[in-house]
């Protein structure tokens, strides 16, 4: 037998390296001939999302509200294969929503796939939370998502044609996020229209289901965000520009997700593979929501953490 006892411990490695950029898990050409429309799909994971499918064949619709933005990404992804368009649009406003599939249909036809992207989120203790500031990240990340889908689904049973839908969310729809209280109630809302529009449209053909991503670091991240990671990182290490590497320690997986790892998930949910897969969210965030210690750690309140006074009413 062996005595395990005496052999060195090897040093905990982590998840295996993702593929490399341009991989595919799926055939060439899986999604000739399709059509998919990403809100948000001009900035961070949505280009992202947007990429793989371009790569396997889309012709790609991109929609968000600033058209400068739109127009960058839409020569990158152009540079993929596929055609792309670009529509702005606030999915805020359903008159404004229904004005993009007009345009995608005019251009290549009804989207067959519909990536809702799009979303808004800041950190603040709910305390300090204005009406507006609720109201803006639930309007953008909820209503926004129910009423593209919403426009997508009418024109699918209107034509008798199936169809898939992927809502991206967030972990926090299960456990709740201390200083996202919006966002999180908001990808709650999410993940429960993936769950009841499932069934609801089941019968007709569309697949709808959910995308979660873990901590997928891009350029794109705003301000906002990008200063919570700083929160979870000491001085240190942003002044030595190793951030990642302090991101990743904090991680299951001992990395963080590539934003490819997103997409390729996106483009497999869609696919012709996964025709039985529908009300599903699935995670791809290297098991990060589910971590718990041995010891519970000390508790610090978001005010706290944000560094911000005491609430002054
Ligand atoms: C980290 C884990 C997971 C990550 C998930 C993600 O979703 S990442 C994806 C992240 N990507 C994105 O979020 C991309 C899109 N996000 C955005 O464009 C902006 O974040 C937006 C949602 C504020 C824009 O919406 P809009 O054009 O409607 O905006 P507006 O300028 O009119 O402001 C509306 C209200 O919000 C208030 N307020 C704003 N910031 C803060 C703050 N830091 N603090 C407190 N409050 C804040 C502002 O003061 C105003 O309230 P007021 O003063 O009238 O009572
Ligand atoms: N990054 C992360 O760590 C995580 C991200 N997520 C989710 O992943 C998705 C993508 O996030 P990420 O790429 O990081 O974020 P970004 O900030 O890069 O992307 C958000 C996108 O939404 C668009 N958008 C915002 N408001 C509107 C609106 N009213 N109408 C139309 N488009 C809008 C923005 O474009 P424009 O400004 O041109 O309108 C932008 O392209 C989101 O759903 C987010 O909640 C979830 C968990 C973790």
């Amino acid at each position: 037998m062996t005595d395990h006892a005496s052999e060195p411990t090897p040093p905990p490695h982590g998840l295996p390296a993702p593929a490399p950029a341009g991989a595919s898990a799926l055939p060439d050409g899986t999604y000739d001939g399709t059509v998919v429309l990403v809100t948000g799909g001009g900035t961070g994971l949505g280009k992202a999302i947007a990429a793989e499918f371009a790569r396997l064949g889309a012709d790609l619709v991109i929609a968000s509200r600033k058209e400068e933005r739109l127009k960058a990404a839409r020569d990158e992804l152009a540079g993929l294969g596929g055609r792309v368009t670009s529509v702005p649009c606030d999915i805020r406003d359903p008159d404004r929503v229904a004005e993009v599939f007009d345009a995608a249909q005019e251009a290549y036809g009804l989207p067959d796939v519909l990536v809702n992207n799009a979303a808004a989120n800041f950190p603040v203790p709910a305390e300090d939370m204005s009406p507006n500031a609720w109201r803006s990240v639930v309007d953008i990340t909820l209503s926004g998502t129910f009423f593209m889908t919403r426009e997508f689904g009418r024109r699918h049973l209107a034509a008798g044609t199936p169809g898939s839908v992927i809502s991206i969310g967030a972990s926090y729809a299960w456990t709740g996020g201390p200083g996202f209280a919006h966002s999180a109630a908001a990808k709650a809302g999410v993940k429960s229209l993936v769950e009841s529009l499932a069934v609801e449209w089941g019968p007709y053909g569309i697949q709808v289901n959910g995308l979660v991503p873990g901590l997928m670091p891009h350029e794109d991240m705003t301000a906002d965000i990008r200063g919570n990671l700083d929160r979870a990182t000491p001085a240190q290490e942003h002044a030595s520009g190793d951030r990642q590497r302090e991101l990743s320690s904090r991680q299951p997986a001992l990395r963080v997700g590539a934003p490819r790892e997103l997409g390729w998930a996106a483009a497999f949910l869609a696919s012709p593979y996964a025709r039985f897969i529908t009300g599903h969210t699935l995670v791809v965030d290297g098991a990060n929501w589910q971590r718990r210690g041995l010891v519970s750690p000390e508790v610090v309140t978001v005010r706290e953490q944000m560094g911000r006074g005491p609430f002054e009413g």
